[in-house]
C-alpha cells in the first residue's frame, strides 16, 4: 500500500541576506514510500535531505509539486494542508525524530513522551489513562537504557545521547502511519543503536512507512529497504 507519494516536489530559499539570490534546494522529487517501507535518503551535504524532511513534516512549504499522504482520516496533500490539518496529522500518523530534542520545559521525560501515547488516545481521559501511558514509556525507557534516576526530570540537562533517547521514545511509542527519522542514532553507544535498528524493524513490521536520514553505514545498511538520491 502507498503511504506517501512524493510528485515533482521543488522548493527554493530566498537568501535576503545575499541580495534576495535564489537557491533551488529540491528540483522535481517524487518518490513513493510503501507502507513498511525504509527509504533512507543519500547525498552530500547541502543537498536538501533535512528540507525535504521539513516539507514530509509540513514544517516548510513548496514551490511547487504534492506530497500524498494517505493519513487515518483519508488521503491529504501535505503540500496543501492548513496548520490545522498539520497539528491533526503530528498528533498520530506523522512522528518525527530529530537529532535535537525540542520539548516544553520543566515537564519530566516520562510526560514528554507519555504526552504522545495520550495525544494518539483522544477518547481516553487523558487524568485516568496517565498511569497506563508512564508504564509504556517506563518500559520504553528501560529498553534505551535510559538511567531510571531520569525519568521524573526534565530532559533540559540531559546529555545529547539521553535527550536523544527521550526523542527516540516519543517517535516510537506509539506507531506512526509515517516516521520521519533524522539521523535518529547520532549520539547514541553500540548497544542503544542495536536498540533503535530494533524498533525500526517492529515499526516496519506494523506497517508504518519510514524516510530517513543515516549517516551511520551500518544503521542505514541495518534498516533500509531501499536508498533514493536526493538532488
Ligand atoms: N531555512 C533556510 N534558509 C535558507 N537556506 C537554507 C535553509 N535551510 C536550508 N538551507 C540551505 O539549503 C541547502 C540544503 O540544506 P539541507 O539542510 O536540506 O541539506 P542536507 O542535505 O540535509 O545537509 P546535511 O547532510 O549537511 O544535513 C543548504 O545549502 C542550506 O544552506
Amino acid at each position: 500500500m502507498t503511504m506517501l507519494q512524493i510528485d515533482s516536489l521543488s522548493k527554493h530559499f530566498t537568501l535576503h541576506l545575499r541580495g534576495g539570490l535564489e537557491l533551488p534546494v529540491l528540483k522535481q522529487v517524487s518518490l513513493e514510500v510503501q507502507a513498511g517501507e525504509c527509504v533512507a535518503l543519500l547525498g552530500a551535504s547541502g543537498q536538501g535531505k533535512s528540507t525535504l524532511m521539513k516539507c514530509l513534516y509540513g514544517s516548510y512549504g513548496a514551490d511547487s509539486g504534492a506530497i500524498w499522504f494517505d493519513a487515518s482520516a483519508g488521503r491529504i496533500d501535505i503540500a496543501q494542508a492548513t496548520p490545522q490539518q498539520m497539528l491533526a496529522l503530528r498528533r498520530k500518523d506523522i512522528a518525527y525524530v530529530s537529532q535535537f530534542l525540542r520539548a516544553v520545559p520543566r515537564v519530566p521525560a516520562l510526560d514528554v513522551v507519555a504526552e504522545r501515547w495520550l495525544q494518539a488516545r483522544p477518547e481516553l481521559d487523558a487524568d485516568e489513562a496517565q498511569d497506563e501511558a508512564r508504564e509504556e514509556v517506563r518500559r520504553l525507557f528501560a529498553r534505551l537504557h535510559l538511567p531510571e534516576s531520569l525519568w521524573d526530570l526534565p530532559p533540559a540537562t540531559f546529555s545529547g545521547g539521553e535527550q536523544q533517547r527521550v526523542n527516540i521514545a516519543r517517535g516510537f511509542i506509539e506507531p506512526a502511519r509515517l516516521l520521519l527519522l533524522d539521523e535518529p542514532t547520532a549520539s547514541l553507544d553500540a548497544a542503544n543503536r542495536r536498540v533503535v535498528i530494533e524498533l525500526i524493524h517492529q515499526a516496519r513490521a506494523a506497517g508504518t512507512a519510514i524516510v530517513g536520514i543515516f549517516h551511520d553505514e551500518e544503521v542505514r545498511d541495518a534498516v533500509a529497504s531501499r536508498c533514493v538520491p536526493v538532488h
